[in-house]
């Protein structure tokens, strides 16, 4: 059977809940391409997150990041989207998502973050600040947003794949017109490893 899937997947949430890596290995079995709107950024403007931040500020980095994810909304076949954490608290860019993506947003707690996002120094809204304070900021702010995507999704613990199967799951469930390919399909039924 051949894939279908109607809209693009949108992976939307905190800064280090995985929307980069577990996007990946969701566009891999579902047998789909993948792209992040941070890397269509840095490939685009040819400066790195954190330099746009630099040179350019916040609000023009969300100026950027809603055309950029207006043209990765466009491409077909649809694609399975990591947005970076701002993009969808940005009202624009939400309502964008919400009307031609699947969202899935996908929730971690404070202590798995934070343990992640202190791997490295790229975020720059995480630099020179107190990385549990600031995130327990932006989960207070940005939490009630989030959930309004159209699926939420609690990160597991342990492999990646475990929280891609979580998302296949609610996919199914939410009956999202997503079929996988035979050689995916009896993935959705097992339980995770
Ligand atoms: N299930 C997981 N198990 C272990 N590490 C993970 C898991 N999901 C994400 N990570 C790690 O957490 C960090 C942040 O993940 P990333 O995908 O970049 O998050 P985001 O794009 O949401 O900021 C990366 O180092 C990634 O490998
Ligand atoms: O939460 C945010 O506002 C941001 C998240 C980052 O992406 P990740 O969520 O992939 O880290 C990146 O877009 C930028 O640093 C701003
Ligand atoms: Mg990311």
């Amino acid at each position: 059977m051949p894939l279908q899937i109607e809209k693009p997947i949108a992976l939307v949430g905190l800064m280090g809940v995985g929307k980069t890596t577990v996007g990946r290995r969701l566009a891999k079995r579902l047998s789909r391409e993948f792209d992040d709107s941070d890397d269509a950024i840095e490939q685009a403007s040819g400066r790195t997150v954190a330099g746009y931040f630099r040179d350019h500020g916040e609000a023009d980095f969300r100026d950027g990041e809603f055309r950029v994810i207006k043209r990765l909304l466009e491409v077909q076949p649809p694609l399975i989207l990591a947005t970076g954490g701002g993009a969808f608290i940005h009202p624009p860019t939400r309502e964008l998502l919400m009307e031609h993506a699947v969202v899935v947003w996908l929730k971690g707690d404070l202590e798995t973050l934070v343990e992640r996002v202190s791997r490295n120094d790229k975020r720059p809204l995480l630099r020179g600040v107190d990385k549990r304070v600031k995130m327990r900021e932006l989960m207070e702010a940005r939490h009630p947003i989030y959930a309004q995507a159209h699926l939420k999704v609690k990160i597991a613990r342990g492999p990646h794949l475990r929280t891609v199967n979580r998302v296949m799951r609610a996919l199914k469930t939410h009956g999202s017109q997503v079929n996988e390919g035979q050689s995916t399909s009896a993935s959705l039924d097992t339980p995770s490893k």
